[in-house]
């Protein structure tokens, strides 16, 4: 067994994951490992897995990206890892579940203190808590996620097995790809114009959908519906439902949201998003050079592995 007996169990707005701490760098999971810890039936459950390690315990990383990791002030890194085994280069969900897990084990401080400095494959990002905030939560944490890419708007297409239909999609890189597409807009801007898949509600994501052109990292698939826009006050409200790479559909993805108000700022000139998913709202703000994601996190439970 590369992985340790007890483990921990906590999730970010409902996108769940198995956790533990590895301090001496001892437990490098393997794949099926990751895949049995993951298991809803078979073993613990998630979405993930976060290993909280430091970075040079982490057996990918170059001696140059542990380099400027520490340089860069990251003493503890989040290794993420998708259900399927796969190795992801970031999970934004995860970096607050992982927060708080150190905040709970006395590695970062509590509300108030100095922000965590998180490594990640995608490189350094600064975690702030914010304890309880009305709307988000009880454990709440604001990221810095640092830059985002986008590609041209709508350049993709994006279809799904067994639906009808068809939209627009957008590549935005958030140190992973995401293609976001817009199929409802209740605002009246014709934000959904060429989107003829059924409602975001009404869709099957356990089905994985299709974007042509194909892509060769694979992607995660972000569905949008857009309910308001206060133009007085440069916000929107969104709502959105995701297909994760490695996973499937998740109630949340961390960078999903920003890629989505990366989206929603490019067709619409609006930065300041609160975004519903199925496990609840975030509030994402956009500018030019970087992405903020405020939302909640939780660790519920602690198992000892027979
Ligand atoms: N749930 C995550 C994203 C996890 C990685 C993703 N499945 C990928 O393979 O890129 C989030 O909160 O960002």
């Amino acid at each position: 067994m590369s992985i340790p007996q007890i483990v921990y169990k906590g999730h970010g707005t409902g996108n769940d994951f198995v956790m533990y701490a590895d301090p001496d760098g001892v437990y490098e999971p393997t794949e099926d490992e990751i895949r049995f810890l993951d298991d809803r039936h078979f073993g613990v459950g998630g979405d993930g897995l976060l290993r909280l390690t430091h970075p040079r315990f982490v057996a990918d990383l170059s001696v140059e990206q542990v380099a400027d990791l520490e340089a860069a002030g990251a003493e503890w890194f989040m290794d993420y890892r998708n259900a399927d085994g796969s190795l992801a280069e970031m999970c934004g969900n995860g970096t607050r579940a992982t927060a708080l897990f150190a905040q709970r084990l006395g590695y970062m401080d509590a509300p108030g203190g100095e922000p965590l400095r998180l490594g990640t494959r995608a490189g350094v990002k600064v975690l702030t808590s914010l304890g309880e905030v009305p709307g988000l939560g009880r454990n709440v944490f604001r990221i810095d996620m640092g830059a985002w890419k986008a590609g041209e708007s709508r350049a993709f297409t994006v279809t799904i097995p067994d639906h009808d239909g068809s939209a627009k999609g957008t590549f935005v890189d958030m140190g992973n790809p995401h293609v976001v597409a817009v199929l409802e807009d209740r605002t009246g801007r014709g934000l959904a114009d060429d989107a003829t898949l059924p409602g975001v509600d009404d869709l099957d994501l356990t089905r994985k959908p299709v974007v042509d052109p194909v892509l060769e990292s694979d992607q995660n698939a972000e569905f949008v519906r857009v309910d308001a826009i206060d133009d007085d006050h440069g916000t929107g409200r969104a709502f959105m439902r995701v297909n994760e790479r490695g996973v499937g559909e998740t109630l949340s993805c961390g960078t999903g949201l920003c890629a989505t108000a990366v989206t929603l700022r490019k067709l619409t000139g609006i930065g300041d998003w609160t975004i519903t998913v199925r496990g609840g709202t975030l509030r994402v703000v956009v500018d030019d050079a970087h992405v903020e994601l405020t939302g909640d996190a939780a660790i519920v439970g602690k198992v000892e592995l027979l």
